[in-house]
């Protein structure tokens, strides 16, 4: 078997941003522990345990309240992992203080979706990139998206290149819509380039279309032709956006930051970059709160 892979910062600083009250950390993810929840025989990649514990003992040292668990495609689509973090992540008032997004098989039952949509799911993702996923079949995606719970949203994840073919099928999901990484634009072109324009475009084809401004660390890696941590790049471009779309953007971490070994990010440089997309107190209660409560936690609004 091939080594597993540690992607996340063993000892993350302590920010100097400072999260409102009630901040959600809305793109994270949890491996394993193997022992308990064995990885996908598909995974493209085998990391080493990422677990729940150190989920929260990190949300805790970052300053937030909240997290939004979305499946990583290492653990395909069984969900067991994300939703025994969600089931541990009650705080003492006996509210869970996670919520999920999940990765189904298509031909899931209605009485499964039920069932997730009781254990704290309220989405489920389409991963579209080929070096994580054999297959995206969009025809069974749109069957689905046809069948979810009330309430639910279908965040899908692509790169920048296949955004003009994903037009289509992302017209017709007829539920919310969020976008990972927001379609991975190139911030090393700027905010007015072509990747940002033509995002920007979709944006506006509907009104329901959300995005997440994540991952710095990924898209202004060195690997990737970037300036690495502090990523002024990812600042530069994603800032307009966030400015301009208030009301459908949202935050996350990404840890444990899949992938990303090479170029191991420090959680609490990530959240310094909060601060440099959203500048005023009001776009950051928006981004941190007001939004992810609208999507995951609208019951409490
Ligand atoms: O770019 C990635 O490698 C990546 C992978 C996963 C996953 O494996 O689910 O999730 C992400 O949000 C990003």
């Amino acid at each position: 078997m091939a080594d597993r892979i540690l992607s996340w910062h063993p000892a993350p600083s302590k920010p100097t941003f400072t999260p409102p009250p009630g901040a959600v950390d809305a793109h994270c993810h949890v491996f394993g522990p193997m022992a308990k929840f064995p990885f996908s025989a598909k995974t493209k990649y085998l990391p080493e345990d990422a677990g729940p514990d150190m989920l929260f003992a990190l949300r805790d040292r970052l300053g937030f309240s909240r997290n939004v668990v979305v499946q990583a495609s290492c653990h395909g689509t069984d969900n067991a992992a994300m939703l025994d973090a969600i089931a541990r992540s009650h705080g003492p008032d006996g509210k869970a203080r996670a919520r999920g997004v999940a990765v189904v098989d298509p031909d899931i039952s209605d009485s499964e979706l039920i069932a997730l949509h009781e254990a704290g799911i309220r989405g489920i993702r389409f991963n579209f990139l080929k070096r994580l996923v054999d297959d995206a079949p969009k025809d069974k995606f749109l069957k689905v998206a046809a069948r979810l719970p009330e309430g639910w949203h279908v965040v899908i994840y692509f790169e920048a290149d296949i955004l003009e073919e994903m037009r289509p099928f992302i017209a017709s999901i007829p539920v919310p819509v969020v976008i990972d990484h927001m379609g991975r634009p190139d911030v090393t072109q700027g905010p007015n380039s072509a990747d940002v324009k033509a995002f920007r475009s979709l944006l506006d084809s509907r009104v329901d279309i959300w995005f997440k401004a994540t991952c710095p660390e990924r898209l202004d890696a060195k690997k990737e032709g970037g300036m690495g941590d502090p990523w002024n790049n990812f600042a530069v471009a994603v800032a307009p956006l966030v400015a301009d779309y208030p009301d459908r953007v949202i935050w996350g971490t990404d840890w444990p930051h899949p992938n990303m070994q090479d170029e191991i990010a420090d959680d609490g440089h990530i959240v310094d970059m909060i601060p440099r997309i959203a500048p005023s107190a009001e776009l950051q209660q928006k981004l941190l709160v007001t939004n992810p409560m609208r999507l995951y936690w609208p019951e409490e609004l």
